[in-house]
């Protein structure tokens, strides 16, 4: 009999349909986890789940009886109480390394987009509205090349934006974690700094680091005020690291110049969010790593990581290794 196996949100299609053939594979799209019968009853019987953004805790794991792991299609896994997993023997993967550099470019897109104001100025042009062939100074932006460019977070993702800023922009980097990254400091002359010099020094400010506990609403009223009021500010972390109502005020009150946020405290944001009717904000719907050939190369190492969990080998992307037993 074939393993039964769990597919939650994504999981692209030739990987899935590879997947079929081995396990008995049910699909969920955004299920109640908590209270939809089919999911329950799936959860009940499987092996192994892989997917996006499924919400783990001790209530989901303890109808999970046969569970062996659970195989994010996703690096961030702050979906996951790895703690609750353990103390199940549940093991959990990530996919590390294969979206760096299409994270980089949306991350670096979205911020050029914010600096150069093009969402806006798109508007501007398809509504009409360009009417004398030089656009007055109302709607100039500002330089991105030589300015400095701040990263909180530089990791794998953090490491390929300062490449971008550092080669591509000539932008003197900052960055700030909770320990040196010397490999950073001699690849893009990358200087280690507190994250209050980092804010105040910074012309870009990049939020790139894992939400965890420490970083839960990190960038708030005093960190949007320790800024230049020049400051672009960018998301591409996780929406809670950053709270949103303190970012909607220091915009309002000129405290910084604009954003850039790729995700967003409740995802889908609310359509009537106040973040979204102000100009100066570039939104895109979490699409750091959306492309076709990433999207499958994730796929598949997560498709590898579930198949080793399964099999009784560790998997390479183990992100709790308490839960390995053997
Ligand atoms: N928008 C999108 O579509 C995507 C978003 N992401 C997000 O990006 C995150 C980073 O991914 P990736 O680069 O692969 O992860 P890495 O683990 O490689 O890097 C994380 C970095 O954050 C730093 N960090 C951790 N905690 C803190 C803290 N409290 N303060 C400051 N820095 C901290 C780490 O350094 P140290 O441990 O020394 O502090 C490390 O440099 C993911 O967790 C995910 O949330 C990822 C992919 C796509
Ligand atoms: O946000 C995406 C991820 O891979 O993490």
């Amino acid at each position: 009999m074939k393993k039964k196996i769990i597919a939650y949100n994504r999981v692209e299609k030739p990987v899935l349909e590879k997947l079929q053939q081995s396990y008995d594979a049910r699909f969920f799209q955004n299920a109640d986890t908590k209270h939809d019968p089919a999911f329950l009853t799936a959860l009940r019987e499987a092996e192994g789940i892989i997917g996006l953004d499924l919400p783990v805790d001790a209530d989901l794991l303890a109808h999970a009886h046969k569970l062996k792991v659970i195989s994010n299609v996703s690096v961030g896994y702050d979906n996951l109480d790895l703690d609750a997993m353990s103390r199940h023997g549940v093991m959990g993967t990530n996919t590390p390394g294969v979206l760096d550099d299409t994270v980089a470019d949306a991350i670096f897109g979205i911020l050029i987009a914010a600096a150069r104001r093009i969402p806006e100025l798109d508007q501007f042009v398809k509504n009409g509205k360009w009417q004398s062939a030089a656009i007055d100074n109302d709607h100039f932006g500002h330089n991105v090349h030589h300015k400095t460019l701040g990263i909180i977070g530089m990791g794998r993702i953090g490491k390929a934006i300062a490449k971008r800023g550092y080669f591509g922009f000539d932008m003197p980097i900052l960055y700030h974690t909770r320990s040196p990254k010397p490999d950073a400091e001699e690849a893009f002359a990358a200087e280690y700094c507190s994250l209050e010099t980092l804010l105040q020094e910074s012309d870009f400010v990049c939020l790139m680091a894992p939400l965890t506990p420490e970083t839960e609403g990190l960038i708030g009223k005093r960190e949007f005020q320790l800024m230049k009021s020049s400051a672009i500010f960018i998301n591409g972390s996780r929406g809670p690291t950053v709270i949103e109502q303190d970012l909607v005020d220091a915009l309002k009150n000129n405290d910084i110049t604009a954003a850039g946020l790729d995700v967003f405290s409740q995802e889908p944001v609310e359509p009537d969010h106040p973040l979204l009717n102000m100009t100066q904000v570039v939104t895109t719907p979490h699409i750091g790593s959306s492309t076709h050939e990433t999207e499958e190369k994730m796929s598949e190492l997560a498709a590898k990581n579930l198949e080793s969990g399964l099999n009784g080998e560790k998997p390479v992307n183990l992100i709790n290794p308490e839960a390995w037993k053997f």
